[in-house]
């Protein structure tokens, strides 16, 4: 935890973060315990507490069908009066958050001070708007928030537009956003949780509603729900192509593990090694690529180079053997590859870190000893554009601007072979994703294999069983 602590001193914390970086963080607080109806309750109340003193002959407040609306729903109940209009059906609304508070909401209406209205069109309020002309009243803005994909729909469009309107006509509408503005809406106020969000516009509160700051630094099912989704009517290589270049005279079953833990998430998995390996490869589910002689060496870079152009990701490193071979080797073709590249083991102490730049395609997964040959300059943690994966007991992953930690994983992992099935594993993620979630969740995944083993077998399960374990963590996450 010592170089953590260090590092959550080196690694500026973000203080504007994006819908996604929020929606990970959600969710990462529910996976530490916290439900979301409690962020959604102290969402509403925090917006209550900014509006309940304004003064005003109405309050209107518009909800989505998203967890936005339902932020809506609860500030509703909180001021205990005010129209809430329901832009969808009540059968629409996305989660139990928002279907729950939406219900306490009908059982208060009975009793006539907070109105309800489900509407499909922005006609169906023209009412409202012909009525709020010469009122003073507050509209609440819980439309859509950090759920907001592409332009505006309608009715939402309209209805926008309508707010707009009766601004410049009405100086005494005052218009609430709760968490972001809703698409082109002039709010004179927005009231943001946690952390502001890159599409917020000016005049925005930031209020606390009860996220620990460990929901950000904690690697959880917040961050395997934001990898990019299988694509179901993919074709072949759509999810990615990965090409794990490894093996030796010595070691020849490092690649083939990488490789079969690859083949569980990515489409093709090539391997290219030394004869030696290749001859004693019977897996028809990988495509070979064959070098003579007993190590890789700078005589293979050209061919490799031209195989790995067909790729989407190269893991470089597995069972490679670190001697002057293939120091040349790994050094000449990481200068002239300029793709993505997760590197890893041998391939991490043969490198000359003297001249070397940490490019923002590479992942590095050292344990220890291999990080403390890379010989990270800390003092210049900007410089350091790659990701690393410093494996141990709780895996620290970080690069210039992102740090988290995973705590997955057991002392069982310490069997040989563990490393290897992470390298695949992040490859084949890595291949469609970016690399610092591709290496939080390939941390993530291949720890909890290992937790889901333990819990069958003790300790004594095998790097194979592991792979085997992958699929299991993808679908209780997906
Ligand atoms: N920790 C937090 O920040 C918390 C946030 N909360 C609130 O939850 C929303 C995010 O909710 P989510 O369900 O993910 O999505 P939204 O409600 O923002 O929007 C989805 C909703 O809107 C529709 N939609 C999306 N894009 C468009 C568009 N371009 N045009 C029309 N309609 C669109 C979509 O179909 C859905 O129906 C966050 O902002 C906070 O307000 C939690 O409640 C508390 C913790
Ligand atoms: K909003």
């Amino acid at each position: 935890m010592e170089l953590f602590n260090i590092l959550k001193e080196k690694i500026k914390e973000k203080e504007v973060i994006t819908p996604k970086e929020m929606a990970i963080i959600d969710d990462n607080a529910e996976f530490l315990g916290i439900p979301k109806i409690l962020l959604m309750e102290n969402a509403g109340k925090a917006v209550y507490e900014e509006i309940k003193n304004i003064e005003a002959e109405e309050y209107i407040i518009f909800c989505g069908t998203g967890n936005n609306g339902g932020d809506g729903f609860v500030v509703a109940r909180h001021l205990g009066k005010g129209e809430v209009i329901l832009i969808g059906k009540e059968g629409e609304i996305k989660t139990y958050e928002a279907r729950e508070n939406f219900k306490i909401l009908k059982n208060l209406a009975e009793f006539g001070n907070i109105k309800i209205r489900e509407i499909r069109r922005a006609e169906e309020v023209e009412d409202i708007f012909e009525r709020l002309k010469d009122k003073k009243a507050v509209i609440v803005d819980a439309m859509i928030g950090t759920g907001v994909k592409g332009e505006l729909r309608e009715p939402f469009k309209t209805i926008v537009d309508k707010i707009n309107e009766l601004k410049k006509i009405n100086k005494d509408i005052l218009v609430v956003s709760v968490d972001v503005e809703t698409g082109h809406l002039k709010s004179d106020l927005t009231i943001t949780f946690h952390k502001r969000k890159t599409i917020n516009r000016e005049n925005v509160i930031v209020k606390d509603i009860g996220i620990p700051k460990e929901a950000e630094y904690i690697v959880g099912w917040g961050d395997l729900k934001a990898l990019r989704k299988r694509d179901s009517n993919s074709h072949k290589g759509q999810n990615g192509k990965v090409l794990i270049i490894g093996g030796s005279r010595d070691f020849f079953g490092a690649p083939i593990l990488a490789g079969l833990s690859a083949l569980k998430i990515a489409d093709l998995v090539g391997i290219l090694s030394v004869d030696k390996v290749i001859d004693k490869l019977n897996h028809p589910e990988f495509i070979m690529y064959k070098v003579e002689g007993d190590y890789l060496s700078s005589q293979h870079v050209d061919y490799a180079l031209n195989i790995a152009k067909k790729y989407d990701v190269v893991v470089l490193g597995n069972g490679l053997g670190a001697n002057n071979r293939t120091k040349a080797f790994v050094n000449e073709f990481l200068s002239k590859y300029d793709k993505k590249v997760v590197i890893d083991a041998d391939a991490i102490k043969v490198i000359d870190y003297n001249s070397f730049e940490f490019s923002e395609n590479y992942i590095f997964t050292p344990h220890k000893k291999e990080f403390e040959y890379m010989n990270v300059d800390l003092e210049n943690i900007e410089e350091i554009k790659s990701t690393i994966v410093l494996k141990g007991k709780y895996d620290i992953i970080f690069n210039a601007d992102n740090l988290k930690i995973n705590k997955t994983g057991n002392a069982g992992m310490t069997v040989g072979g563990t490393g290897d099935v992470l390298a695949g594993l992040i490859g084949a993620l890595f291949a469609v994703n970016e690399a610092f979630i591709s290496a939080c969740c390939g941390a993530f995944i291949n720890g909890y294999a290992g937790d889901l083993l333990l819990k069958e077998k003790g300790y004594c399960y095998t790097s194979l069983d592991l792979i085997e374990k992958i699929p299991n963590v993808l679908k209780i996450f997906e």
